[in-house]
């Protein structure tokens, strides 16, 4: 994990709080904390160091053949790795498309192919393993996920460990807070709040 991540995403102003009025994620969880990666996009230097980091991330697993991304968050990042690796890209919807192909995976064929699934971030992790789940009915073989940040939800965790789908990532929730209180954004009570609210998921 790369604490400066973090700090990244702390300068970048993508981590939001709110607790009087909570954000509601995708899973209808409502929560005090919303992560917006997709600021990362909108800054070059930003956007270069967690490229560079995933693609480290990425050695861990064996030689892939396809850098898959999520839709839509993990679109931008799965085509810049793919690019920078030379390798084809594809990416995954929510569901299958309603018209025109009916695809949910677009792009490169991943049918016999080892991949691995780009993800922005894991909050329950239900959308990076729906992605998996539509990979693997394709006839890939998943190397693993690989996210910017994750919640560190234990339910998550174990949602992968059922699936047999390794991950990792580059910062997760205990890391974020921590530099938060280095930069006083956060004080002690408003960090073991999220933590709390985190724990009790
Ligand atoms: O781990 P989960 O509980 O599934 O939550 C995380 C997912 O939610 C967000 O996507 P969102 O549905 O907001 O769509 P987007 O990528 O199109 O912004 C995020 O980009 C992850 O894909
Ligand atoms: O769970 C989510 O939907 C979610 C949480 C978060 O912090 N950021 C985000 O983009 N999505």
């Amino acid at each position: 994990m790369y604490p400066s991540v973090a700090h990244t995403l702390l300068d970048i102003d993508a981590v939001k709080l709110s607790p009087k009025d909570p954000f509601t994620w995708a899973s209808g969880i409502k929560s005090p904390i919303y992560c917006d990666n997709r600021q990362i996009l909108g800054n070059v230097e930003a956007h270069r160091k967690v490229i560079e980091l995933l693609i480290e991330q990425l050695a861990q697993f064996e030689e892939t053949d396809v850098i898959v991304g999520t839709a839509t968050a993990g679109i931008p990042h799965a085509t810049l790795i793919a690019d920078r690796l030379n390798k084809p890209s594809a990416y995954v919807r929510g569901s299958k498309k309603g018209h025109g192909t009916a695809r949910q995976i677009e792009g490169a064929s991943v049918n016999g192919k080892r991949v691995v699934v780009i993800e922005d971030l894991i909050s329950t992790g239900g959308s990076s393993l729906n992605a998996v789940e539509a990979l693997r009915d394709d006839g890939a073989e998943v190397l693993g996920v690989a996210a910017i940040f994750s919640y560190g939800i234990k339910g998550a965790q174990e949602k992968f460990e059922n699936a047999e789908c390794a991950y990792s990532v580059l910062c997760d929730l205990d890391i974020l807070l921590e530099a938060a209180q280095e930069r006083n954004v956060l004080d002690t009570k408003g960090a073991g709040d999220v933590r709390s609210f985190r724990d009790g998921l």
